[in-house]
């Protein structure tokens, strides 16, 4: 699935949304023997997979690294990688609220440097990672980082960084926004009188299926929402609450705004 894998993979942590990277990376192929994963708990990862608690004292040669810890810890890693021998042909960071000249200022002089904003997702090879880099970065980096991500899902280049927190406002933040809805929509419904676990297990298999459904009809969710909704019929009533007022839309644009004003927060006190 990937052309040619990085020579060597550098994980700086790998926890929840690194991990998914990895153990899709893993299944498409990736040898593990060409992985080594740094994390404080010395924790296992995957068969094969090196993990270690400290930094070498040298990079393998051709080593991608992947900057995948909280972004608070960023100027600590950073001190820590200025005294590793031998400088990685690329540096993805997919730290949230972390802009690439903050990155930059960090990290070696000249470095290829990518962001990227993933999502749990990609685990399944349906995340969504978006892309970003500065002019400074060559066009084999940007071409390699490109070519890592696609296994994991739907890969795109933001031209603009100033929209980065927006965009992981939707895409990075929004599988926590669609896990509420399918809660939310169970919950709802045993409030009504269904039995909670059955309830639970509809509304997640309705979203399965309804969201599959709007990847493959090949035609726009509104149609598909139209099509749902007979005239004068039960759907319609339904939506008209979701409707009246644009109260969902609402609701969505304050919360991708809070999520994207974080971003932009973190960046500020970075
Ligand atoms: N969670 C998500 O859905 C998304 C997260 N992100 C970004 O991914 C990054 C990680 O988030 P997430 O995976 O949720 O967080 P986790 O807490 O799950 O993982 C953090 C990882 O960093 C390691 N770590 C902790 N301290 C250090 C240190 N001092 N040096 C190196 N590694 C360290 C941890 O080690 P150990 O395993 O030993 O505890 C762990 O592996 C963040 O920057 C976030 O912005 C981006 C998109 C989506
Ligand atoms: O909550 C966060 O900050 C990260 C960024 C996107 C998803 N999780």
């Amino acid at each position: 699935m990937v052309d040619a894998w990085p020579q060597h993979l550098f994980m700086v942590g790998c926890g929840n949304m690194a991990g998914q990277m990895l153990s899709r990376w893993l299944a498409c192929g990736l040898d593990p023997a060409s992985v080594t994963v740094l994390r404080p708990s010395g924790k296992p990862v995957a068969p094969g997979v090196e993990v270690i608690t400290h930094f070498p004292a040298r990079f393998p040669d051709g080593t991608a690294l992947i900057l995948g810890m909280k972004p608070h810890q960023f100027e600590n890693v950073a001190a820590e990688l200025a005294k590793v021998a031998g400088t990685p042909t690329m540096f993805i960071s997919i730290l949230a609220g972390t802009t690439a000249a903050q990155l930059r200022a960090a990290l070696p002089e000249g470095a290829n440097i990518v962001r990227v904003m993933p999502n749990t997702p990609v685990g399944v090879g349906q995340g969504v990672c978006a892309l970003y880099t500065d002019e400074l970065t060559e066009l084999a980096a940007r071409s390699a980082a490109e070519a890592l991500m696609r296994p994991l899902g739907l890969a795109e280049w933001i031209a603009d960084e100033a929209q980065f927190n927006l965009v992981t406002a939707l895409s990075g933040c929004g599988p926590a926004y669609l896990f509420r809805f399918i809660d939310a929509l169970g919950i709802a419904a045993a409030r009504l009188g269904l039995p909670e676990d059955q309830a639970a297990r509809l509304a997640l298999a309705t979203v399965r299926g309804a969201s599959t459904l709007a990847v493959e009809a090949g035609e726009s969710p509104g149609i598909l929402a139209d099509r749902v909704a007979s005239p004068g019929g039960m759907t319609r009533e339904g939506m008209n609450v979701l409707d009246a007022g644009e109260s969902l839309i609402a609701l969505l644009t304050e919360t991708l705004r809070a999520a994207r004003d974080r971003g932009e927060e973190m960046a500020r006190k970075a």
